[in-house]
């Protein structure tokens, strides 16, 4: 087996590496073809309970990562770092967080810029197409391989929130509770427009070269502009007002070269083709396909479910979530839906923690009721007395944890 990165990969103390097909094993796709070579990296916070049932997974947006936030004081801050860690929402003390880079990625996970088995090169264009189904299946075969045989939770926003509806339809019987944000049940037309025209950018970049650009430079101008499109699309009309106004730095307004600025970002750390990928998926994402109609699909769930919109998001905009949380509840699925009142727009997801905050901790307080804990310390002051000792013998669901 030969592990590639692209260039832009960052190497994380904490990454872990799987395989989850050989070709012995392959792995069948949604649209056709199959992989016989699937890496996934994927990191982990906290520990695994005795019962395997404190597992939450952590799925990430377009360009995200295996790596939501650190590990300790020196490592790197991850995109979902105020919601991640000890004592925080997703609480590592209590759960055991999972999340890995998706199927198509550039960060670990086999996608385009990976060696095709065949031939030894990079797959390119030759890579099959990929759905947000295959994103899930593949994390599911992750889990097989790691032995979990339950989620509690499954989380995530944008793509993240595609693909933990995916998991709610696709799985059920296995996850207790699922939080869609900010995303559809099924990609609009609009969305669709939006991703056209930023793979066409891509494409129509001469260094693309029909996607054979590896060793070279590729096309740098293409995907730094379909990113300028996105950044767009993942803002706000206020949001704009606020950051940029109409100001200018060195002969251009402050947004263009913001936009600029995020272009040149995306090119040092992320793979065109997978880009052209992930934006495919994310058009395919219709949570009704293979089922009899969109209801038919979403009866499927036995998860609790939370929906989460942000107000001014001009991408998956809330009447989308509103539609998902209505249709839900009609097929008699539990399902909440919150409304984050936000002028940051669609990546409000990574900027509105304190809004967040108290909508997933209430969710997750309803929904998945911590155990009756007793700090260690006092469990010791208890044990002097002979009848608390043997009120805590009696009560072996009571956990003890440290402090
Ligand atoms: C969800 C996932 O799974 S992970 C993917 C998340 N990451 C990304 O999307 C990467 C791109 N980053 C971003 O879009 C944003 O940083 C967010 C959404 C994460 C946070 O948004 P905000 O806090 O509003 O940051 P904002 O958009 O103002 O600034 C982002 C960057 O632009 C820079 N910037 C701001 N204004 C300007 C300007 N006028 N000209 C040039 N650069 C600018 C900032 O310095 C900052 O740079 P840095 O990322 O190197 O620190
Ligand atoms: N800004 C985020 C969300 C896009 O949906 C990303 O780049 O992944």
């Amino acid at each position: 087996m030969v592990v590639t990165f692209f260039p832009g990969f960052r190497w994380r103390s904490q990454l872990k590496l799987a395989q989850i097909a050989s070709p012995e094993d392959p792995f069948t796709l949604e649209q056709g073809g199959c992989l016989t070579e699937i890496t996934v990296a994927y990191e982990t916070y906290g520990t695994l309970s005795a019962a395997g049932d404190n597992v939450i997974l952590v799925a990430h947006a377009l360009t995200g990562d295996s790596h939501p936030a650190a590990h300790g004081p020196y490592d790197e801050q991850g995109w979902w770092e105020p919601l991640i860690g000890p004592g925080r929402t997703l609480d590592t003390d209590r759960f055991y967080v999972i999340c890995a880079n998706v199927l198509g990625g550039c960060q670990g996970t086999t996608g385009p810029a990976s060696p095709d088995p065949a031939t030894g090169r990079a797959y390119g264009m030759g890579f099959p197409e990929i759905t947000v189904k295959d994103m899930v299946k593949v994390q599911k075969r992750l889990l097989e391989v790691l032995r979990i045989q339950h989620l509690a939770l499954v989380i995530g926003g944008s793509m993240g929130g595609m693909q933990a509806l995916e998991w709610a339809v696709s799985y059920p019987g296995f996850i207790d509770a699922v939080v869609v944000i900010a995303a559809p049940g099924y990609a609009a037309p609009q969305a669709i427009a939006y991703n056209r025209v930023g793979r066409q950018a891509v494409m129509l970049d001469p260094a693309w070269q029909n996607g054979n650009y590896y060793g070279g430079p590729g096309p740098e101008k293409g995907l730094a502009a379909a990113r300028a499109l996105g950044m767009i699309t993942y803002q706000s009309e206020l949001s704009m007002a606020y950051k940029f106004g109409r100001r200018t730095r060195s002969g251009q307004f402050e947004v263009e070269n913001y936009l600029d600025y995020q272009g040149a970002n995306i090119v040092k750390r992320f793979d065109a083709n997978s880009y052209l990928y992930l934006l495919r998926a994310l058009d395919l994402f219709d949570i009704s396909a293979g089922y009899a109609t969109y209801e038919d699909a979403l009866a499927r769930i036995d998860a609790r479910m939370l929906i989460v919109g942000v107000s001014s998001d001009i991408l998956y905009p809330p009447h989308q979530q509103e539609e998902l949380a209505a249709t839900l509840r009609r097929v008699g699925i539990r399902a909440e839906l919150a409304v984050i009142n936000s002028p940051h727009g669609h990546d409000g997801f990574l900027i509105d923690f304190q809004l967040l905050r108290p909508i997933l901790t209430r969710f997750i307080d309803a929904a998945l009721p911590a155990p009756v804990t007793v700090p260690i310390r006092q469990w010791f002051r208890f044990r002097a007395s002979s009848l608390a000792y043997l009120g805590a013998r009696l009560m072996p669901a009571v956990e003890l944890r440290e402090v």
